[in-house]
């Protein structure tokens, strides 16, 4: 008799950041976690986390939406199934939902961990193994103050927690962001790489100009400088500048990856579990690209530490990384509600090791973080 899934609960936690962090549509100053906990009838929790930036500022959904979403109609669509097929279940979902990617996420996270702790193996192993165990992680400078930011690049460079960093820009008129980049590419130079991510702040025209700025101060790669909408553009400048393009906004899933490369984009796609509906989403977006001789790079959308696994997870499975992960999404909260933290060393963070996402919940810490 397989297990069943009996109850699917959602809460809403909320984590301060260590530091006001700014994009070019918001400033955060605290996190939103959705934290899925999906019980089965064998007695195994399966815990899963959906997480946004900036209410709805990045995406369609919002922490907000996620809960209500998964309460009201995706839940009801899971409980009373065998809990031992992902891929029935998710069909199931597939054919009564539309969009809620990242709600979808949260609840495959959960079942993917319910699952693993099931067979004893970790979410790596059920996606096919572990390839590696130690991956790159970068830092995102993004206080608004570029003195502030070199002090914080060379903190987390003197700490060997960081050497590749991601500057946020678009927030800022053209020639202030140009100056602030050029600061620290110059202040960083030859100890630490920089990359920026301008979250579709920019036109195109302005893209032109900024990006050939960015690229004479050795900036190695450009995130979605225009908006995700614009694929033509995107492949455009993908094609006029030696610099690679990331796509992030503009490749959420497989579809819109297969779009990218038809329009003839070369470069990057950042793959995120939250995008996808999940890591294995994110992992089918991993095969099309390499197949089309696209770079990898393990995006995040500032989870808290059981999405940020549940992504290393994923991302750990695959054979090549080429531009690596910014998966410092547990570092940039003040605290946490997992018993043991994932363990950031030597420029990167180490996989967590199964059964399942391999993370506990820290029942206090996590009543004192949600929202009554
Ligand atoms: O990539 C984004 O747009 C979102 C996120 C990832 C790192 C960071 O600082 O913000
Ligand atoms: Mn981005």
């Amino acid at each position: 008799m397989p297990a069943i899934i009996e109850s699917i609960t959602t809460q809403l936690v909320d984590l301060p950041t260590i530091r006001p962090h700014r994009l070019s549509m918001t400033t955060m100053a605290c996190q939103t976690l959705v934290i899925v906990r999906l019980r089965t009838s064998d007695g195994i929790e399966g815990i899963g986390e959906g997480t946004t930036i900036g209410g709805l500022s990045y995406s369609a959904e919002s922490p907000e939406s996620i809960k209500c979403n998964i309460d009201a109609w995706m839940a009801p669509l899971l409980i009373g199934q065998p809990a031992d097929n992902i891929n029935a279940l998710m069909a199931r979902l597939d054919r009564h939902v539309r969009g809620n990617a990242i709600a979808r996420s949260a609840l495959e996270t959960a079942l993917l961990d319910s699952q693993g702790k099931r067979l004893g193996v970790s979410v790596a192993e059920l996606l096919g193994g572990a390839v590696h165990k130690h991956l790159a992680v970068l830092w995102t400078l993004a206080s608004g103050d570029t003195q502030k930011d070199i002090d914080e690049a060379f903190q987390r460079l003197d700490e060997r927690r960081h050497q590749q960093f991601k500057l946020k820009l678009g927030a800022n008129a053209l020639r202030d962001d140009l100056r602030h980049v050029e600061s620290i590419c110059a202040a960083l130079d030859g100890r630490a790489g920089v990359q920026v991510d301008i979250n579709q702040a920019w036109d195109e025209a302005t893209a032109v100009q900024g990006i050939a700025a960015l690229e004479a101060a050795g900036v190695a790669l450009i995130e979605q400088p225009i908006s995700a909408r614009n694929v033509c553009g995107l492949t455009r400048l993908a094609n006029r500048f030696r610099v690679p393009m990331l796509a992030d906004e503009a490749v959420q899933d497989t579809g819109d990856g297969l779009t990218l490369l038809s329009a003839g984009f070369s470069g990057a796609f950042a793959l995120k579990i939250a995008k996808a509906g999940g890591p294995r989403g994110a992992l089918a977006l991993a095969r099309t690209a390499q197949a089309g001789g696209i770079g990898l790079y393990g995006g995040t959308m500032l989870e808290g530490t059981i999405g940020t696994a549940a992504s290393l997870h994923a991302w750990s499975a695959l054979p090549s990384l080429e531009w690596g992960t910014e998966m410092f999404g547990p570092l940039l909260l003040k605290d946490d509600i997992v018993t043991e933290g994932l363990r950031y060393h030597e420029f990167g963070v180490d996989l967590p090791r199964g059964p399942g996402l391999g993370i506990a919940l820290d029942e206090d810490r996590l009543r004192f973080y949600s929202r009554p």
